[in-house]
C-alpha cells in the first residue's frame, strides 16, 4: 500500500474528509520503472511523436510528459490527481501518501494526443529525499498549497527553493491554491497567491478537488505548455501559458469571470 492513516493532518475540513487512494490498475510505484512509455526519448526526456504509441490503458498516444504533484502534507495532491484522472471525490478520512505514485491520463491538445504521467509525491517530510530523485525527470511541476492553511502557503518559498536544486532549469512550474471550495475556512487570500506566482513568475489559479474546480484546466494548461514546446509548428504562433491561465480560469468568487 502507499497510502497511510494520518491523524495530524488538516486536511476534511467540516464534513467527511476523503481519501483519495489511488488503488487503480494504472498507477504505478517508485521503482516501477519510467512508465514504461515506448518511443524516442527527445533531449529533454519527453517521448517523442513518430508513430502513435499505446499507454498501458490501451490508449494511443503521441507524446508523453512527466509531470509531478509537490507541496505539504494534506494540501490534496492525491485528491487533485483522482479528480483529474476519476473525476471523483470520496467521502472517508485523510490517508497520507507514503512515497511516490502514478497514474497516466491522456489529453487531446489541439488534435495531438499528449499522454501526461502524474507523479504524486508524499508531503511528509520523511520522504523528501524519495521526492528529490524524481524532481530530475521532471517536465512539469504542480505546487500546491491549501487556501485554509497558511502554513502550507508559507512553505511555498522553500519547496521552490527545492525545486530550484533538484529540478531541470526548464521545468514548467505552475502554483495552485486547493481548496478553495472551503471558503469560510480561507487562510490565504487569493491576492496573496497571486502575488507570490508573480514573484516567482510563475502561473497561478485556485482549484478545489473536492469541487472539481480548475482541475482539468490546471492539465490542461501544463500539457498544452509543454506539447507547443516540443512540437512547435512552423506557422502556429507563440503558446503563452500565463495569458492561457489568465485566460481561462475561474475565480472562486461571485464576480471573476
Ligand atoms: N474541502 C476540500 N478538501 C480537500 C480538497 N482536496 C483535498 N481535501 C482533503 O484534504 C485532505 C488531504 O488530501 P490529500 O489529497 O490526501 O492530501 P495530500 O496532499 O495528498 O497529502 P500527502 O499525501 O500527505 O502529501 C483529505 O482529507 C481530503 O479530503 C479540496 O479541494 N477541498
Ligand atoms: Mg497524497
Amino acid at each position: 500500500m502507499s497510502r497511510k492513516k494520518n491523524q495530524k493532518g488538516k486536511g476534511g475540513s467540516g464534513s467527511p474528509a476523503s481519501p483519495c487512494s489511488l488503488p487503480h490498475k494504472e498507477n504505478g510505484r517508485a521503482g516501477g520503472g519510467k512508465g514504461g512509455s515506448p518511443g524516442s526519448e527527445s533531449s529533454n526526456g519527453a517521448v517523442l511523436p513518430g508513430r502513435p504509441s499505446l499507454s498501458n490503458s490501451g490508449e494511443f498516444y503521441d507524446i508523453a510528459f512527466k509531470v509531478m504533484l509537490v507541496g505539504d502534507s494534506g494540501v490534496g495532491k492525491t485528491c487533485l490527481l483522482v479528480r483529474f484522472k476519476d473525476g471523483a471525490f470520496l467521502a472517508g478520512s485523510f490517508i497520507s501518501t507514503v512515497g511516490i505514485d502514478f497514474r497516466n491520463k491522456v489529453l487531446n491538445v489541439d488534435g495531438v494526443k499528449v499522454k501526461l504521467q502524474i507523479w504524486d509525491t508524499a508531503g511528509q517530510e520523511r520522504f523528501r529525499s524519495v521526492t528529490h530523485a524524481y524532481y530530475r525527470d521532471a517536465h512539469a511541476l504542480l505546487l500546491l498549497y491549501d487556501v485554509t492553511n497558511k502554513s502550507s502557503f508559507d512553505n511555498i518559498k522553500a519547496w521552490l527553493t527545492e525545486i530550484h536544486e533538484y529540478a531541470q532549469q526548464d521545468v514548467v512550474i505552475m502554483l495552485l491554491g486547493n481548496k478553495v471550495d472551503s471558503a469560510h475556512e480561507r487562510a490565504v487570500k487569493r491576492e496573496d497567491g497571486e502575488k507570490l506566482a508573480k514573484e516567482y513568475g510563475v502561473p497561478f489559479m485556485e482549484t478545489s478537488a473536492k469541487s472539481g474546480m480548475n482541475v482539468e484546466l490546471a492539465f490542461m494548461a501544463i500539457g498544452k505548455e509543454l506539447k507547443h514546446r516540443s512540437m512547435k509548428l512552423p506557422n502556429e504562433p507563440k503558446f503563452k501559458l500565463h495569458d492561457y491561465v489568465k485566460k481561462e480560469v475561474k475565480g472562486s468568487s461571485c464576480c471573476r469571470s
